[in-house]
């Protein structure tokens, strides 16, 4: 397993063939995603180790994925820090009670995972016994403190951020506590999925690109690099990840991460440059590019590839997760298009 092509990448090592994931591989652009769904909430689904095991293997048995992602969402976790979390119906997830003042996270608690994400730890030991036949590595994963904070504090998803940013100027001591309570818990996360048999780990700084570079390096960076600090004690390789980050590449890699991913907005080999050879990349195709014509999306796929060629370290992904009405079989293309066009004798 340690010599699969996922995990030698993600620690430099030279490959057979570029090992390729995606992110958000399971999901509602599969049909038996949705037929799942449809007798089931997302909640559900997360909730229950044995149908979030089976969803995590959907891609697997379709695709000839390098990795597999553990079913289930950054969000269940501020759950158990007593937010109450919803997924309304074409609406996103939404946080009823969302923080707003040093008394509500005050209140927080900060929960031991392996007792409030149980469910996610036992789904991870179920889906190991099924991938270690077939030799394929699983990632586990969080939300990383910036993240998280977004939605606990808008209390969804949110165009322009105030009530974050506006609570991350306006009151240093509330955020401070904030992002110590949300980077302590995602850290300890991380470590307990290991524990329970992730192989690897990703942070999931999705919105980190919102910042101006001052700001992430005085308000996140500190905390990214306690979460990761954190996981590191698990000794398996973390990667970390956000999207619109070109500005802010050389703090991310500060923070931490074997592996830093990177959206399209950045051209990949330049990032690579501005990282150093300290660091493995992840992506960066365009997830709208699946919904090209193959031979629109092809050329794409070899100027990120050939950009990178010869460099151990690449692993293909997506810029950001998987959209829903994806075609399914352009994914399938597109896997095995990445492993004949980089293969090595
Ligand atoms: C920001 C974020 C969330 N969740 C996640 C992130 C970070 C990654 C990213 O930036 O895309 C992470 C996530 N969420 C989900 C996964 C699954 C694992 C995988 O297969 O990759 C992962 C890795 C399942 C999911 N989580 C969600 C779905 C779709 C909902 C459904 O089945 O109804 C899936 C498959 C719901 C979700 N969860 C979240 C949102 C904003 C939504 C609603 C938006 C939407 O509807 O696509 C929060």
């Amino acid at each position: 397993m340690q010599n699969s092509r996922f995990l030698r990448a993600c620690r430099r090592e030279p490959v057979d063939a570029t090992p390729v994931w995606l992110m958000r591989q399971a999901g509602r652009y599969m049909p038996e995603y949705r037929a799942l769904r449809a007798q089931n909430t997302i909640l559900e689904l997360i909730k229950s180790p044995e149908l979030a095991c089976e969803v995590t293997m959907q891609p697997i048995n379709a695709f000839d994925l390098d990795a597999a992602i553990i079913f289930a969402d950054i969000l269940p976790p501020l759950e158990g820090m007593g937010l109450s979390l919803e997924f309304a119906k074409g609406e996103g997830p939404i946080i009823h009670n969302p923080v707003r003042t040093l008394a509500d996270i005050e209140a927080l608690r900060v929960p031991d995972p392996r007792a409030a994400l149980g469910f996610t730890l036992e789904a991870i030991r179920l889906t190991r016994k099924q991938l270690d036949p077939r030799g394929i590595p699983l990632i586990g994963f969080s939300g990383a403190p910036f993240t998280l904070a977004s939605y606990a504090v808008e209390g969804g998803g949110s165009k322009n951020r105030i009530e974050v940013k506006t609570l991350m100027w306006n009151q240093p001591d509330a955020w401070h506590l904030l992002m110590t309570k949300l980077a302590t818990l995602a850290g300890e996360y991380l470590v307990a999925q290991a524990e329970a048999g992730a192989q690897a780990l990703q942070l999931f700084d999705s919105w980190v690109g919102e910042l101006s570079p001052a700001d992430y390096t005085k308000f996140v960076l500190p905390y990214s690099k306690l979460a990761l600090e954190i996981a590191g004690t698990a000794g398996v390789p973390l990667i970390h990840f956000g999207t619109g980050t070109g500005g802010i590449l050389p703090q991310m890699a500060q923070a931490g991460g074997d592996v830093i991913g990177v959206d399209w907005r950045t051209d990949l080999a330049s990032a690579w440059e501005t990282l150093g050879d300290r660091v493995a990349v992840q992506g960066n195709l365009d997830p709208v590019a699946l919904f090209a014509n193959w031979d629109a999306l092809q050329p794409q796929v070899e100027a990120i590839l050939d950009s990178v060629k010869g460099r151990p370290g690449h692993i293909f992904n997506l810029g950001h997760g998987i959209l829903q009405h994806t075609p399914v079989e352009t994914v399938k293309r597109l896997v095995e298009f990445v492993h004949e066009y980089t293969q090595t004798p």
